[in-house]
């Protein structure tokens, strides 16, 4: 198929938001090495126009950057406008970012643009594109959650709760979609040291089996081919997630208020 690019591009296009670094650059790097379009989303235009050019060179692909602040709620329905003008068949949910340290202290313009990002654009991008992807009976989405959406994580208050969300919503719509051809898959990576950390400010919240991002963007997209409703890469990270589900709640908080709380507090 030749695009108006004029560039070789087979099947349809895949989004991935917070494309600009860490697990969203990697998806990309892997999608378009598979002959993939991919449309790369994220604030950032030096990196999105610097990675659409690296992609198109190395892979023959088209590779289009769009900036787009996903804390603003007009952004995201701009985006799903431009996103239904495409065949799209992948949606990677990605952008995301967290404040860590004791609630009373965190940034509320910050905590707000979290939940903005990390629950109600990801949720506005997934029903979005899902008529196109149920009248297609193909494809799928990829939403980034985390091994924090296993338990409530004092330190990480929002944050745990915005990947419980996604979980949740990724397993519910797994359910609902899989008899329609559409696949939905929750990515539930630990610790990756991707430009996350940075923004963190802190690795104290670090909690568990160090990966690097091309291994856990390997491990989500098979597990999305599999048709898997989770993934939760690296064993021992697949543990503690289990762990989680079968001792008492109150227990798995305070122990992941242990874990990650900021060094020095009691
Ligand atoms: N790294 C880790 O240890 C873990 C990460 N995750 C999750 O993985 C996902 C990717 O994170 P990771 O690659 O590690 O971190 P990075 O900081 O490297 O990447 C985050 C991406 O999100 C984008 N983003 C952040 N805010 C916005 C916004 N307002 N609008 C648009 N894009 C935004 C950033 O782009 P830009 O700044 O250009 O807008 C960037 O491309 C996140 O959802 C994160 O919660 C889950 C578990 C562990
Ligand atoms: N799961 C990571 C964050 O989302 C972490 O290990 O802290």
């Amino acid at each position: 198929m030749s695009t108006s690019d004029g560039i070789t591009a087979a099947g349809g296009w895949a989004v991935i938001t917070g494309a600009t670094g860490g697990l969203g650059a990697s998806f990309a790097r892997a999608l378009a090495g598979e002959g993939r379009n991919v449309l790369l989303v994220g604030r950032n235009e030096t990196a999105l126009d610097g990675l659409a050019t690296e992609l198109t060179d190395r892979f023959r692909v088209s590779a289009r950057p769009l900036v787009a602040d996903l804390a603003e709620p007009s952004a995201v329905s701009d985006l799903v406008k431009q996103l239904n003008e495409l065949d799209i068949d992948l949606l990677i949910n990605n952008a995301g970012f967290a404040q860590h340290g004791p609630y009373e202290a965190l940034d509320p313009a910050g905590q707000h643009d979290q939940l903005q990002v990390c629950v109600v654009a990801l949720a506005d991008l997934a029903q979005g594109i899902a008529p196109q992807l149920v009248r297609r009976g193909r494809g799928g989405m990829i939403n980034v959650a985390s091994t924090a959406a296993f338990q409530p994580t004092p330190y990480l208050a929002a944050y745990a709760a915005s990947k419980a969300f996604v979980l949740s919503f990724s397993q519910a719509l797994h359910d609902e979609l899989q008899g329609k051809g559409v696949t939905v898959t929750a990515l539930c990576p630990g610790p990756v040291m991707t430009g996350f950390w940075d923004q963190v400010g802190s690795t104290d919240a670090a909690f568990g089996q160090r990966l690097t991002a091309d291994r856990v963007v390997a491990q989500g997209l098979d597990g999305f081919r599999r048709g898997q409703a989770v993934v939760v890469p690296g064993w021992r990270n697949l543990i503690t997630a289990q762990a989680n589900r079968i001792i008492p709640r109150r227990l798995a908080v305070k122990i992941a208020g242990l874990a990650v709380r900021p060094r020095g507090r009691a």
